[in-house]
């Protein structure tokens, strides 16, 4: 039987490529999150010593818990998880789909800093396919939630090949972060690159093609 975290939560991907969540995530409403994040960003502005009479501070508690709640940590809630509705393949398209420059705005769950990069999706249709643009909500959804970039890709690939009814997903990632480029080792230039190659995207042809269409100049204006 499924316990509530999977059926609210991670039930589109594996064990291995759940996000960690507490067995009391789902209890608590928006509204109730609201409230507690911004008292704790409160505490710790206060603890740095910040004054938050200061008019232009004054908001901030509260401006971090909405971005939080309804923007950088949004999926975290399952109400927000893009419907990934898929159709017949009625024109037989048998090749390589590729969606690919999808913008990824993250989270490192180590920091809770930026990730900022690129995601590149392909799947191969087995009679299923879906909307272009379900592939980039896909990736924004998960991407919306503290984050390792592994986990990332992983939960990209095997939500896709649930809805599609298919192993044939792939999906690589390159993205920078800001923990590793603006603290710590403060390496401007590296990034990190993650994939992940489901059923066909074994292949080592197959698996070129879609790394050749990723190199591929986009240059349209
Ligand atoms: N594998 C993985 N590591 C990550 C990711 N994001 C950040 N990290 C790393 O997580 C590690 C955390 O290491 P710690 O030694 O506990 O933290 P730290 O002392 O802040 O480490 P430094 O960043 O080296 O100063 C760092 O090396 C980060 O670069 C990610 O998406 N995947
Ligand atoms: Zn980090």
């Amino acid at each position: 039987m499924k316990n509530r975290i999977d059926e609210l939560g991670d039930d589109h991907v594996g064990s291995s490529a759940k996000t960690p969540l507490r067995a009391d995530a789902f209890d608590i409403s928006d509204q109730e999150k609201l409230i507690k994040i911004e008292s704790s960003v409160k505490d710790i502005l206060t603890t740095l010593g910040m004054d938050l009479e200061d008019d232009s501070l004054k908001g901030t508690p509260q401006r971090v818990a909405k971005a939080y709640v309804n923007e950088i940590f949004s999926g975290l809630n399952p109400k927000n998880r893009p419907k990934l509705s898929t159709f017949d393949n009625n024109y037989k398209y048998g090749e390589m789909l590729v969606e690919k420059n999808i913008t990824v705005y993250s989270t490192c769950e180590h920091h809770l800093l930026p990730i900022v990069g690129r995601a590149h999706v392909a799947y191969i249709s087995n009679g299923n396919v879906i909307g272009l643009s379900k592939m980039n909500r896909i990736v924004d959804y998960y991407a919306k939630r503290p984050q390792v970039q592994e986990r990332l890709t992983m939960q990209v690939v095997q939500a896709l090949q649930e809805a599609l009814g298919t192993e044939d997903v792939a999906c690589v990632i390159d993205a920078k972060h800001l923990c590793v480029n603006s603290r710590g080792v403060r390496d401007i230039e590296s990034s990190t690159v993650t994939s992940e190659f489901g059923g066909k995207f074994k292949n080592k042809e197959i698996k070129r093609e879609f790394l050749d269409y990723i190199k591929m100049e986009t240059d349209f204006e």
